[in-house]
């Protein structure tokens, strides 16, 4: 067979979809959100303006901010029925692996799932935005013996989530910058979970297989397990000279640093990880961790110096997620959480411009056999 097309092992370049949900203009240091620079949004408004942004195409005017947050807050709870799921787990399961079985399992809580138009869309999205941080953060308390923290329908959205996972009201600083992570994590273009959503759902699967397609995905420390690698990198680091030791360590035996390097952005630095440092620094100096922010600077610098490398979102996020008392297992099914947001859009925007996923290979097998 003549060869059709090129063959970019890990699609390296490929583009892959028309969307009209976001790119990154890497030259021009933007990532762009349905028109919005990311960064700019990230400074300026929350995460549920965000939402309003990828569901609704525009930014909400206060009373469509109040309409969100009531729809999500109607939308909190779960059975406890649910719940039971998690106490048959072994309490060694991962919480992204509890996470994939949650959303996997909540196929069956709705009961128009493979019905699409807007407005069934939009019900599917908020359903899903409410229900995964329940599901996040109680999922979490149940594998490790503990009640599950019920939601406080007076708190602003993400400071809920965070209190569901803490147990603790964050305080203004910690609120906005939980808040911020959540923006920031919420939507990349094409990365690979938003790939393996998409290619579930051009076979007309559901929006719950597609997204439990994307836990799987996410979970790798290529991707959004890297969080919680850089953090486990970070605490065995201890201290400066401790940690530039375990760099060098890693660089001599060709080890991948976790949280450096990114497949679009490569030799330059992540934007988002530019404004998850600044949280870091504002975090580190409120709780007198600033040895901690020290040894990420001192961490990068090596990086950068020895290999040319720059840091990506989840090396500052990290250690924003440690001083906010996250439990590390966490730092992931929360990326998923807010990526959920991203996710949705894609697969809405798949479904309405369906073209099959169906690639061909370059074959390198033998030919010829016979039985
Ligand atoms: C929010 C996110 O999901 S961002 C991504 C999070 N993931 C990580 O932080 C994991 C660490 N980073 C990596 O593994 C990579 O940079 C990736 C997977 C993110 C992107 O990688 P790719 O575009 O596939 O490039 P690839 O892995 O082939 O690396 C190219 C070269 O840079 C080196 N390199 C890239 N990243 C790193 C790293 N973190 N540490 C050490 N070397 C690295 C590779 O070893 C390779 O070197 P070589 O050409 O001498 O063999
Ligand atoms: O874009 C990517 O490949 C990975 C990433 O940074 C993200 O998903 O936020």
């Amino acid at each position: 067979m003549a060869e059709q097309t090129v063959y970019k092992p890990g699609l390296d370049g490929v583009i892959a979809a028309e969307t009209g949900i976001s790119y990154l203009d890497v030259e021009a240091e933007e990532i762009v959100i349905r028109g919005y620079e990311l960064i700019e949004l990230a400074e300026e408004k929350k995460y549920l303006d965000l939402v309003h942004l990828l569901l609704h195409c525009s930014l909400p005017n206060d009373s469509e901010r109040a309409s969100l947050q009531q729809e999500l807050k109607q939308e909190y709870r779960l059975p406890p029925k649910f719940f039971r799921l998690f106490e048959q787990l072994p309490e060694k399961t991962h919480p992204m692996d509890a996470l994939r079985t949650g959303i996997s399992a909540l196929s069956g809580y709705d009961e128009r799932l493979n019905e699409r138009n807007e407005e069934e869309n939009l019900k599917k999205a908020i359903l899903l935005l409410a229900k995964i941080p329940n599901i996040v953060a109680n999922s979490y308390h149940i594998l490790h013996g503990q009640k599950p923290v019920k939601p406080k329908q007076d708190l602003p959205y993400s400071d809920n989530f965070l209190y569901m996972i803490t147990g603790k009201e964050p305080n203004a600083r910690e609120a906005a910058i939980f808040d911020q992570s959540l923006m920031v994590y919420s939507e990349h273009e094409m990365p690979n979970s938003t790939f393996a959503a998409r290619v579930i759902a051009s076979t007309n699967a559901d929006i719950c297989g597609a997204l439990t397609g994307a836990v799987a995905s996410l979970k790798g420390n290529l991707h959004g397990g890297a969080n919680e690698a850089v953090m486990y990198m970070l605490l065995e680091g201890e201290t400066i000279e401790g940690f530039r030791y375990l760099l060098y360590k890693k660089l001599k035996n060709k080890e991948k640093v976790m949280g450096f390097g990114h497949r679009v952005y490569m030799k330059k630095m992540d934007p988002r990880a530019a404004l998850m440092k600044e949280a870091l620094r504002e975090l580190a100096e409120d709780k007198g961790r600033m040895d901690l922010f020290e040894m990420c600077e001192a961490g990068e610098t090596l990086i950068r110096e020895e290999k040319g490398l720059y840091p990506n979102l989840d090396y500052y996020a990290a250690p924003v997620y440690y001083l906010l008392d996250i439990p590390i297992e966490l730092y992931t099914p929360i990326f998923y959480a807010s990526r959920t947001l991203g996710l949705c859009a894609h697969i809405f925007e798949q479904h309405s411009n369906n073209k099959l996923f169906r690639p061909r290979v370059h074959y390198t097998g033998p030919r010829g056999l016979h039985p």
